[in-house]
């Protein structure tokens, strides 16, 4: 704690909800620091108690919130917004000291959150209803009604983006939330809860850190009627699990094992470029839509695998996350380098050819940290684990292919289906395989990019529901039909 940091790190790190911050019954847990092991000091552990209190207040300002005027909400949600922007280098240091990921992206995260709230700001009338012919003396119509008290999981890799932004649809529409930060990386929420503190009423949007049993309670409890989770597939499951128990809805967004296509006729040089991008190797993998199965045609093969390889070798190199001019961070835990690191063996042990990395960096500043170098893995085959499962680190397996019923048979014989990327010159080409392969996000000829107002979220095992536009402010809606005779 007395390492000289360029941003004071928060110090409340209580529970926030009904306004104000509160001891958690839980207690404190440690969060340290991926690439250094300098210890980050306590974090609030809420346990079943904290969560029953934080529901209570939420609920309590429900009342008043659904009955807000829309403008009001989005007046809030503008004001927040600001707010961000005005943080956005501490919140982005926060997150980069916490989570590993590099500072400068970590700072981009928090405008591209205050965007999205600006877009949700201005959608709060878009939660309309209907009305229905039905002929003299008779009215029918339907409204919009938020669900009431709403809960919002998130993963580690964006902590604060995946929380500040993704509280402003749920808000706008009118319910209270309670966001669990993520339980690698919580300290940018507590700074977020202070920034929020007198621009939201008391018990709107409230903040709590913990692990598996916090967000448990927060699916279990009977006042929370819809939950959204980013996180694994394997959590998905389990919430799905525990939502039916109460018939509740819930919104999903999971992991994934995304597919680049390179075809032969696609302007090589931009196709390797996107190969490269779409692997996120500066947040070390870490990212859901990461392409990282590349699957290249045999003609233009070796010379893809050679290219790529340059192109890695010039853009990342691993550094430590606080420092700006650092192109690749660390990975967040010993659990996740361990994970990563056993994909590496397995992938080795199955046959599978490494063209770069697979190793720590040799730079001695970073011996204490998570760090693996960005990852390339050739003559990859669909029995390999590599192939199957989501590392979620900097490790890219490349495929060759021949056939495109070949090939759409190996992308699409996964249970995932969150992105794809399509590199080619020919038209029918590009919007054929678009519409073949089983992904709910695809690119052609672009990588990695979320479009505000443009859907987000996965086919098969990936996910459930849509992020990202009106349809996720919709999906914070109920819809009540009325029928009156007059
Ligand atoms: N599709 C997307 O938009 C998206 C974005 C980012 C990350 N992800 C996925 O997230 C995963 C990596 O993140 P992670 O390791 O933090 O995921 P995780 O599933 O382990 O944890 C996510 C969150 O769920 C909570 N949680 C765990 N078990 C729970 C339970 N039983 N009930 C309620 N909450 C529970 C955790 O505390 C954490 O806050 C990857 O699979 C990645 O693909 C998906």
């Amino acid at each position: 704690m007395h390492t000289e940091h360029a941003y004071a790190l928060p110090e409340c790190r209580n529970l926030f909800y009904g306004g104000r911050f509160h001891v958690p019954q839980g207690g404190y847990g440690r969060t340290l620091n991926p690439a250094t092991q300098e210890d980050l000091g306590p974090v609030s552990n809420a346990n079943a108690a904290d969560v029953d209190a934080a529901v209570q207040a939420a609920h309590l300002a429900f009342q008043s919130w659904r009955h807000t005027k829309p403008a009001v909400r989005a007046a809030a949600l503008r004001e927040f917004g600001n707010r961000l922007r005005t943080h956005a280098e501490e919140l982005g240091f926060l997150d980069a000291i916490n989570c590993g990921n590099p500072v400068r992206e970590m700072a981009a995260d928090v405008h591209f959150a205050a965007t999205q709230v600006d877009y949700f700001a201005g959608l709060v009338h878009e939660a309309k209803g209907d009305t229905l012919p039905m002929g003299d003396g008779v009215l029918n119509y339907s409204v919009r009604e938020p669900y009431g008290v709403v809960a919002r999981i998130v993963a580690y890799n964006h902590p604060l983006m995946f929380l500040a932004a993704k509280l402003a649809a749920a808000v706008a529409a009118g319910n209270t939330v309670i966001l669990k930060a993520a339980t690698q990386a919580p300290l940018s929420a507590y700074r977020l809860a202070t920034l929020l503190q007198d621009v939201f009423p008391p018990g709107v949007v409230n903040v709590l850190s913990g692990d598996t049993p916090c967000g448990q309670a927060l699916v279990d409890h009977p006042l929370v009627k819809k939950v959204s989770l980013i996180g694994s597939t394997a959590t998905g499951k389990s919430i799905l699990r525990s939502a039916a128990e109460k018939v509740m809805p819930v919104s999903l967004e999971l992991g994934g094992k995304n597919p680049l296509i390179i075809c032969p006729e696609a302007d090589m040089d931009k196709a390797i470029e996107g190969a490269v991008k779409g692997m996120n190797f500066t947040w070390a993998g870490q990212s859901c839509g990461s392409t990282s199965r590349c699957f290249v045609h045999r003609s233009v093969y070796d010379r893809v695998i050679k290219e790529m390889v340059q192109k890695i070798s010039q853009l990342y190199r691993c550094g430590l996350p606080t420092d700006p001019a650092t192109t690749m961070g660390c990975l967040v835990s010993k659990a996740q380098y361990e994970k990563v690191m056993s994909f590496i063996d397995s992938a080795h042990k199955e046959g599978a050819r490494l063209v770069c990395g697979g190793v720590r960096p040799s730079d001695k500043a970073l011996d204490n940290g998570w760090f693996v170098t960005a990852t390339v893995f050739a003559d990859v085959t669909p029995a390999m684990r590599l192939f199957r499962e989501e590392v979620f680190g900097p490790v890219l397996a490349v495929i060759p292919w021949d056939e495109e019923e070949d090939l759409l048979r190996m992308v699409n014989g996964l249970d995932f289906g969150l992105t794809a990327s399509i590199w080619t010159k020919d038209l029918a080409r590009a919007h054929r395989l678009a519409s073949r392969v089983e992904s709910g996000y695809v690119w052609i000829n672009h990588v990695s990019a979320h479009f505000i107002g443009a859907d987000f979220g996965g086919y098969k095992q990936s996910g459930l529901g849509r992020e990202e536009g009106v349809s996720e402010l919709l999906a914070w809606t109920q819809t009540k039909n009325v029928h009156v005779v007059l």
